[in-house]
């Protein structure tokens, strides 16, 4: 069975290297783009198992033309019906723009080339490209001909494109222009190239400047040989030519070898004008070079390519559509993978990469410097493709810390300390230890909403804060130790629903987190110390916000022990308050310190029922006032109840407690409030609501007020709201009927919402009326509700 030798030299020889002394392009940069020609129609296409249908082409040519190609080599008319209908098509269709020429193929035959200039009548510009092959091979084996008669064979022809063209020219009034390919130019002796070439242009008899210069290609038809010797060759080629100024060096090379980019960069240092390519190295075996490579290489040397690839997307879609083979996931600048980082040192680097370049970028703009591009792994801006950022970094078993606290603050916007990012890489380390695969944007955002209890109500722990006063204190020691003033203390009072239930409670320290701590520890057995707090805004202007970090030890009775905890967790919080953001973060981390352990339940009793909750509390205010409580305002009168209760160690008596109910809410109590309600009556609005005209007493002054609404109390509030600043709204309302016979009253509730001017936070509050007219009962509870809240009023 044949397999791979021992000594390849006994099957495989080496190519012999060019003896050029003094080379120049090892020691050249490039510093121009060169003239680019898309052979995708022609030998992309022809290297396909499905060629291209005529729709295919088509749309495969507007890409071209979109991306910037000025020279297109179209077609190998002679060679298909398709192909030259193809070439008809784009010219009867007014397809090709005035600045593009197009480019066909022909072999050395008359009747090919004759039907080659056919195809092309009534183009403006094209080149008409013959080829016949030179090397040794080829003269021997496939024509069996001498050097004399591969001279005569390209010349000849070369002298009927003349006649042609010039023909067509004059018939037509079309613009041609020349190119030879010198088939296997780098299998073939370099002199003998070099004849052929020479007496190619002399009977072309047409070279000259600019425009006119003919064009020599000279293709690696195979790659044989290494990049620099395919340098070698151009620059002796480019040296020996004669009437250099009207010739055009074209490369061609294919990727035998895999350098076929190597081979196309070092040749244009060795003086090639022009390169001869496809769209992701599509071709003949294992493809031609290319031009997308070619051009971002340049691009990202800060040169333009005059290739525009902005949508790579757009042009991957059309040329593998068109194609049928896809664009591998690695494939430089292009594939999915590209801009894409899974080990973690790389995703380290490139996290600081960005946030260095912010950096650099604000000092450079307001310097007036550019924005020069420098990041570690990245060697081009993937926006410039119009790719997003999205994809930079991907997550799987192999990746770090650094690159998962990357898509945390692109996709929440937070900052994680260098500690807390360790903590959280674990989390994400287990799932993708677990699962085997990768971890996507949305697991990761998922896993940390989830283990710090952060984004909403879905996410919410165990221990979630409501709402809290600090206030503070004179500190106890008027002088600290180093006899200095003391620093005055904080007192958090708060409320924070625990496992549902809302809990009134109060802690002391030398700032809220301490303070709250404290709390924790003093209600709920909770003993933990703050071991390191961080915080950072978020967003900017008036939505801007503070996150903060938490990290918590339990406590131990040695502080140095708890300081050296190994154990630690950490949380975090997001609020526009910087206090409620740190306070939040400890409730963060607290949730992951309690896990599924019980907590101490609360200590209310009332009368002789020692534990009371919300709706023990409730029972009471049905029995001595006959009120039956909506249940928000149950949960609401529990906190207030709680608060009251904390002097006397969560007792309370029945009267005490109804009695609390009353003053608090403005049942059928002597003081009036803030809001009272005079005379009033509704009058009807064409085609509206209800008008409330009325009087309302406000801050011990009558005043006349009117309002409309949809119904008799938002006429009511709307009246109200006339008077403040500010927006009030109800957002719960109910009532029931109480006593019987003549005695029967309507007892409403109210909620209301307000907004002071200017305020970040909304208040709310619950106000209770009664009267025997259910529609004053209604406004009396909004206006008890208004008594309550901290109302800023408009002067008289
Ligand atoms: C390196 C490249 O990519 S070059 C482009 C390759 N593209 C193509 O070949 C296009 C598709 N080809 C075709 O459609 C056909 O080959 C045609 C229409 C061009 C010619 O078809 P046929 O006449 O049937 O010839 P066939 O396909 O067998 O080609 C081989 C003949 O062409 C000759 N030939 C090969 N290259 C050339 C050339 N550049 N100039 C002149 N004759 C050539 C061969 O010597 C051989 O001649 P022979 O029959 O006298 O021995
Ligand atoms: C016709 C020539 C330029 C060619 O395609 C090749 O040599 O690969």
């Amino acid at each position: 069975m044949p397999c791979m030798l021992i000594d390849p030299s006994q099957k495989y020889g080496p190519y012999v290297p060019l003896k050029l002394d003094n080379r120049q392009w090892p020691t050249k940069t490039v510093t121009k783009a060169p003239i680019w020609l898309s052979t995708d129609l022609r030998d992309g296409n022809q290297a396909l198992a499905c060629p291209m249908t005529s729709e295919q082409k088509l749309t495969f040519f507007r890409l071209l033309v979109k991306c910037g190609f000025k020279e297109i080599e179209i077609a190998f008319p002679s060679a298909s019906d398709t192909d030259f209908s193809f070439v008809r098509y784009l010219i009867e269709n007014n397809e090709i723009p005035d600045d593009v020429w197009i480019q066909v193929l022909t072999p050395a035959r008359e009747d090919l080339i004759r039907r080659s200039f056919e195809s092309v009548v009534g183009a403006k510009h094209v080149i008409m490209h013959m080829y016949n092959a030179l090397c040794p091979m080829f003269r021997n084996v496939v024509f069996r001909n001498s050097k004399a008669q591969t001279i005569e064979l390209a010349t000849r022809h070369t002298k009927l494109i003349r006649e042609l063209a010039d023909q067509y020219a004059t018939s037509h009034g079309m613009k041609f222009r020349y190119e030879y390919s010198p088939e296997t130019f780098t299998q073939t002796e370099l002199e003998f190239s070099l004849e052929v070439c020479e007496a190619v242009k002399e009977v072309w008899g047409k070279a000259g400047p600019g425009i006119d210069r003919i064009i020599f290609n000279l293709p690696a038809t195979v790659e044989v040989a290494p990049p620099n010797h395919y340098a070698d060759q151009i620059e002796y080629f480019c040296a020996h030519i004669s009437e250099r100024e009207k010739v055009i060096i074209s490369l061609h090379p294919h990727n035998d070898r895999g350098t076929a980019i190597a081979a196309a960069e070092l040749a244009v240092l060795g003086g090639a004008d022009r390169v001869e390519g496809c769209l992701f190295g599509n071709g003949e075996r294992t493809g031609n070079v290319d031009l997308v490579t070619l051009a971002l290489n340049l691009y990202t040397q800060g040169i333009t390519p005059y290739l525009d690839f902005s949508d790579i997307q757009e042009v991957i879609d059309v040329v593998t559509s068109c194609n049928n083979i896809p664009v591998h996931p690695r494939h430089p600048y292009a594939g999915e993978l590209v801009f894409t980082a899974f080990s973690g040192s790389h995703q380290d680097a490139i996290k600081k990469g960005f946030e260095a370049q912010d950096i650099r970028h604000v000092k450079n703009a307001a310097n007036g410097e550019s924005q020069m591009w420098d990041m570690p792994y990245m060697p081009l801006d993937p926006a410039d493709l119009g790719c997003t950022y999205e994809a930079v970094i991907r997550v799987n078993a192999q990746s770090g810390k650094a690159g998962i606290a990357y898509l945390v603050k692109q996709h929440l916007q937070l900052d994680l300390p260098r500690k807390m990012q360790i903590a959280f890489y674990k989390v994400i380390q287990d799932i993708s230890d677990r699962e085997a695969r990768e971890v996507t944007i949305e697991d990761i955002t998922t896993a940390f909403r989830q283990t710090y209890h952060f984004g909403g109500p879905n996410y919410e722990g165990r221990l979630v804060l409501r709402s809290f006063h600090i206030t503070a204190e004179p500190s106890p020691h008027s002088t600290n130790d180093d006899g200095e003033p003391s620093d005055e203390r904080r007192r958090f009072d708060g409320t924070i629903s625990v496992d549902g239930v809302l809990r009134v409670i109060r802690g002391d320290g030398n700032g809220p987190i301490s303070a709250l701590i404290d709390a924790l520890r003093t209600h709920l057995e909770i003993d933990v110390t703050l071991r390191e707090y961080l915080e950072h805004g978020v967003g900017g202007g008036q939505d801007s916000k503070a996150a903060s970090y938490i990290e918590l030890v339990a406590t131990t009775d040695d502080v140095k022990e708890t300081r050296r905890a190994s154990e630690s967790w950490w949380g975090v919080g997001l609020d526009s308050d910087i206090v409620a953001s740190g306070l939040r973060a400890v409730l963060s981390a607290v949730n992951g310190v309690i896990g599924d352990r019980e907590l101490p339940e609360l200590k209310l009793s009332i009368g002789s029922n020692v534990t009371c909750d919300k709706s023990h509390v409730s029972d009471v205010i049905i029995n001595a006032l006959g009120l039956e409580l909506p249940r928000r305002l149950q949960a609401s009168f529990f906190e207030v109840v709680q608060r009251k209760t904390h002097e006397s160690d969560g007792k309370i008596s029945h009267d005490d407690l109804s009695r609390l109910f009353q003053d608090t809410y403005g049942y059928e109590v002597e003081d009036k409030g803030k809001f009272s309600l005079g005379d009033f009556h509704f009058e009807r609005v064409d085609g509206g609501g209800p008008l409330f005209k009325g009087e309302m007493e406000i801050e011990g002054v009558v005043r006349k007020v009117t309002g409309e609404g949809n119904g008799p109390l938002s006429a009511a509030i709307d009246a109200l709201l006339s008077q403040v600043e500010g927006t009030l709204s109800c957002r719960e309302y109910s009532e029931h009927a109480v006593g019987e016979g003549s005695d029967v009253k309507a007892v409403s509730f109210v909620e209301l919402v307000y907004e002071s001017p200017g305020a970040a936070k909304k208040e709310a509050a619950w106000g209770l009326g009664s009267d025997t007219d259910i529609t004053a009962s209604g406004i009396r509870a909004a206006l008890r509700a208004a008594s309550r809240l901290d109302v800023v009023v408009k002067k008289a």
